[in-house]
Parts: C-alpha cells; structure tokens; sequence
C-alpha cells in the first residue's frame, strides 16, 4: 500500500517494480565477452569479424574510420543486437568495456599506407598505444597483426620469428614498416611493463573476397589485369619471391590458434612462388 510522508512525497509503494527488458533474458543478451575490432571494416578484418560473430555468445563492437574499410563488408551484420559499428580513428582515445581487442587498424597496400605516412605512422604508433591502454585499463588480451614487412627487405628466406629484419629506417615504406615494428614493441613493452596479455600475428601475403580491386598489391594487380585481358606486368628485378596465402577457413584458424597460443606467430602460406 502505498504511504505518504509528512512532506506528501511517496516514500513506499505496493506497485511492483518494473519487468526487466525482455530482451535482457534473450540469449543475445548473455555474452560471455565482448570483443573490440579495430579496423573491422576492412579486408582480413571482415572476414574475422564474420567468424566471431558464429559464437553466439560473444558481442562483436567494430571501429573503423573507413579510410580503406568499407561499411559494404559487414552489411549483414548491421543492425544485428550482438553487433556494433563505430565510426571512430583509433589515433584518438576510445573508451569501451571490452574483455578482448583484435587489433587490425592501419592500411596495409603501398598505395594506401604511402598516400598519408604520417597518418599511417600515427595510427601505427598513437593508436596501437591508445588500444594498449585501453586494454591495460578493462584488463582485456589484444591481439595485434603486424606484418612480414617488419622484416623490411630480409637477408634470410623465408624468416623466421627470431629473424630482426633489415629495414630502412627513412625509406617511402618505412612509415609502415618502422610504424608497425614500434607497434610491435610497444606491444612488448605493455607485456612487461603492465602485464597486459599480448598477442602478435605477423601477417604475410593475404589476398581473397573483398580485398579491394586497386589494392595495387601482387595477386589482386595480377587477377584485376587478368579480367581487363592484359598481359600480367611483374615488377623489377622480375626475380623476387611471394607467398600468398589465400583467405579463408584456414586462415582464419591459424589466426585463432595465435590467440590461444605462443605470444608470435607469422601466418604465412608454405609455399614461396617465383612471380615470373
Ligand atoms: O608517459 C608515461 O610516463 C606513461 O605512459 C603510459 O601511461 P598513460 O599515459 O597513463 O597511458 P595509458 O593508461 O597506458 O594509456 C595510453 C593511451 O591509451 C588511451 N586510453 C586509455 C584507456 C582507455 O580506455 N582508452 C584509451 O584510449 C589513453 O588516453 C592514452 O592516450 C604508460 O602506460 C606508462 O607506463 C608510462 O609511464
């Protein structure tokens, strides 16, 4: 029954509280973990971003500033109630609740990553250091992929994880090389400094659905002018090496075991093809 104090204001009441949302007792409202992509608009990044959302148990929140991403790659899971979508550049501080960061943020093509190295370099450093605080302050495991490049042009074929590369410190590439190798070590340094739990998975020569069509790396150059009926034009010296290691189940399960296991991993096709 319903009381009223000496100032007429209710103080108890008979009413029953409110029913939660029935949403809250809808599976999709349980989440075991929350997971932040960054650049999960992008090429590899949707392909993951696909998978994760196979756990129905997991929540997937997306950044990107969809400077080489596009919102077309996760049209299918807009609007999903697992699912969220942020316009955001992680060169600024982003403040989320998440128990794990997959983080793929930075163009990865010559064409792209050339086109604005300081930003590249920015994104690179600045926001690997922003989602490395982020993680240090929710206490979540990230996940960063780097990339062969950080071998920069080896002396030694193929590397192995104990290779430390030969790169040009001041070359047009190095915004991206040298970006992601600080990346690397900042991931480093947060592992011994703070204790976050990392992971690194160096990412060599990915090609697949969705890369897009001028990316202006090898194997989607080599199928765009293959559609156009033009001769396949190999690059100087003519006598370099690849692998390519196509997208799919496979690859997105070696990404995984690099989650569940060893701190560095490459993922990298077997197979290293002469381009000529
Ligand atoms: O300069 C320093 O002396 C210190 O810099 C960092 O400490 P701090 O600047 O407090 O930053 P963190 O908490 O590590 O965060 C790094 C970045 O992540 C950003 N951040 C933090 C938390 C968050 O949820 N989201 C987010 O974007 C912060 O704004 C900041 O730019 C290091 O963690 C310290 O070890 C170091 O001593």
């Amino acid at each position: 029954m319903a009381t009223k104090s000496s100032n007429g204001e209710q103080q108890t009441s008979s009413k029953p509280p409110p029913l939660p949302s029935p949403l809250r007792s809808s599976k999709y409202f349980q989440a075991n973990t929350r997971i932040l992509v960054t650049g999960g608009a992008g090429f590899i990044d949707s392909h993951l971003v696909d998978k994760l959302m196979e756990n129905e148990k997991d929540e997937v929140i997306v950044v990107d500033n969809y400077f080489t991403g596009s919102k077309d790659n996760l049209r299918k899971w807009i609007d999903h109630p697992r699912f969220e979508l942020i316009r955001h550049d992680i060169t600024l501080p982003l403040f989320v609740e998440v128990d794990k960061i997959y983080h793929l943020a930075c163009p990865a093509s010559p064409i792209f990553y050339k086109y604005n190295p300081v930003k590249t370099i920015k994104t690179n450093v600045i926001g690997t250091l922003n989602m490395l605080g982020l993680a240090k302050r929710v206490g979540a495991r990230i996940l960063l992929t780097s990339t062969s490049e950080v071998y920069g042009d080896p002396l030694t074929h193929p590397q192995p994880e104990t290779y430390w590369g030969n790169v040009n410190p001041i070359g047009v590439r190095s915004c991206y090389d040298e970006g992601n190798r600080v990346a690397e070590t900042l991931m480093y340094d947060y592992h011994r400094q703070h204790g976050i739990e990392i992971r690194i998975a160096r990412i060599f020569n990915t090609y697949g659905p969705r890369m897009n069509i001028d990316d202006g790396r090898v194997v989607s150059n080599f199928i765009a002018e293959a559609l156009r009926g033009e001769p396949l034009t190999v690059q100087k010296p003519g006598s370099q090496t690849r692998t390519a290691f196509v997208m799919s189940r496979t690859w997105l399960t070696a990404l995984f075991v690099s989650w569940r296991g060893r701190t560095l991993v490459r993922l990298i096709s077997g197979t290293q093809v002469n381009l000529q």
